[in-house]
């Protein structure tokens, strides 16, 4: 009965035009000042250290208090989306990723610790969140066979920020002089980021506006986000969160220490450890779309996974059994070998999420992952730390490595449980047409389909 008024709405349909890698390099682009600051800390840790007068832990704690509120607050974060909508969400975090930016360089500008600790909470309380809001756009203007190219190319834009921020800021700070120079830099990219969400979100009105798609609050009951719906979050989804707890431990947190760690133990000074730490980063914006493209046609996510924790595991496996000396050149490719498991990993574990779930719990299960991605983030820098400074062999960095070892290998053990469930329920991450199997699977019924437009665009 319905189907004449669905039809003319499909036509105006947006996300069915090319306005849809507007929204893509928009989303991309939105968090590219957040990716570019976040590892401003490691990109210029002795000079931090230096000016502010501080040792490795206060050091941590930028790291840290960015983290620890992140295991709570992307939760908020996906229910606050699924409640109030994607577009308030995403202008909030991108002002309060601004505001805490200004703080941190203004805070090391007055040399005052405190506040640019501060600073970096505040970051915090946006940073992540943000990242939810992105995945949320691209899950409402992609599906089917573009979703993982779509995420691919989110992570590989935002993390060409990580790579200008580990090249230029050593080098900004070693040739004027200025430490809070390089982070006022970054504060300006947070802004970019912010005009690119007002953009963007303009953009996204007009589609719910010829879709015919009303503001969350004025919709029924049902599809309004519930506790009960958490139900719906089975094995494989969790499987997966603690997956990505520990194989972002593996990458981010010895991305924090990288730059030490390659003065230290190969004898690099700062710039040249910048540009090697980059390197992983570097991979993954070329290889991150590309992998999102073949796993869209190809399907088989888990074993992409597996591979790519393999790789990991591989990388620090070499790093431990790597003797020190001065300059080698083997180091360069562990980082292209890291690249490119985390490239694989980075594009196919996000988009894997919207098939383990209900669409119009999206946003809660994008915050529920990014909680527990942030639970290691937080707790990862200080075992790492506490390992190094309480260890001698190779200045504590052999059992650092070992350490990261042992984080691969149960990577690896998350991974195979989550292939064997999914042969179980059917394979919907191994398929390559995922969103038709996870109708039966997760049962989405035709209702929820027709409401949705497509398959998510009303989670708006
Ligand atoms: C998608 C994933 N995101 C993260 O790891 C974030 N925790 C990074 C946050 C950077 C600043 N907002 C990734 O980049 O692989």
């Amino acid at each position: 009965m319905q189907r004449p008024a669905t039809v003319s709405l499909l036509k105006n349909d947006l996300t069915k035009t090319r306005l849809r890698f507007a929204i893509l390099a928009l989303a991309s682009l939105m968090s590219f000042g957040s990716y570019f600051v976040y590892d401003n800390p490691s990109a210029l840790q002795t000079q931090l250290q230096d000016d502010l007068n501080i040792g490795t832990f206060e050091f941590n704690l930028f790291y840290s208090v960015y983290s620890f509120p992140n295991i709570i607050l992307p939760i908020l974060g996906g229910y606050f989306i699924d409640v109030i909508g994607n577009r308030i969400g995403a202008l909030l975090f991108s002002i309060l990723i601004v505001i805490g930016q200004g703080l941190f360089a203004f805070g090391v500008m007055i040399n005052s610790y405190n506040i640019a600790l501060i600073g970096r909470g505040v970051f915090g309380l946006g940073g992540e969140s943000l990242n939810v809001s992105s995945n949320y756009y691209m899950t409402n203007w992609f599906s089917g066979n573009e979703l993982a190219m779509a995420m691919g190319t989110t992570v590989s834009v935002s993390r060409l920020g990580s790579v200008l921020n580990d090249n230029i800021e050593p080098v900004i700070v070693n040739s004027t002089g200025s430490l809070s120079l390089g982070l006022w830099i970054g504060f300006l990219f947070c802004i970019f980021s912010l005009i690119c969400v007002i953009i963007a979100n303009i953009l996204d009105g007009k589609k719910d506006k010829n879709l015919g798609i009303i503001s969350k609050k004025h919709l029924p009951d049902s599809e309004k986000f519930r506790f009960h719906d958490l139900k719906y979050f089975g094995f494989s989804f969790w499987c997966l969160c603690l997956n990505c707890l520990v194989v972002y431990i593996d990458v981010s947190c010895f991305n924090n220490i990288a730059s030490n760690y390659f003065q230290e133990r190969f004898g690099y000074n700062s710039v040249e450890s910048g540009s090697i730490i980059s390197i992983t980063y570097i991979v993954a914006a070329f290889l991150c779309p590309v992998f999102g493209m073949i796993v869209d046609k190809f399907g088989q996510r888990v074993q992409f996974m597996i591979f790519s924790t393999v790789s990991i595991t591989l990388v620090h496996t070499a790093f431990l059994l790597t003797p020190e000396s001065h300059k080698p050149i083997y180091p360069i490719f562990y980082m292209v070998f890291l690249g490119l498991g985390y490239s694989i990993y980075a594009s196919v574990m996000w988009a894997s999420i919207p098939y383990l779930i209900k669409p119009k719990v999206a946003g809660t299960a994008f915050g529920m992952a990014t909680s527990i991605q942030n639970l290691g983030l937080g707790v990862g820098p200080l075992l790492v730390g506490y390992i190094q400074e309480n260890t001698n062999k190779d200045k504590g960095y052999y059992w650092v490595s070992f350490f990261f070892v042992m984080i691969g290998v149960s990577g690896i053990i998350t991974c195979i449980l989550i292939y064997v469930n999914d042969v179980k329920t059917g394979g919907v991450l191994r398929s390559k047409n995922p969103e038709k199997v996870r109708e039966s699977f997760i049962g989405i019924n035709e209702t929820e389909k027709t409401d949705l437009g497509n398959s998510y665009s009303a989670i708006n």
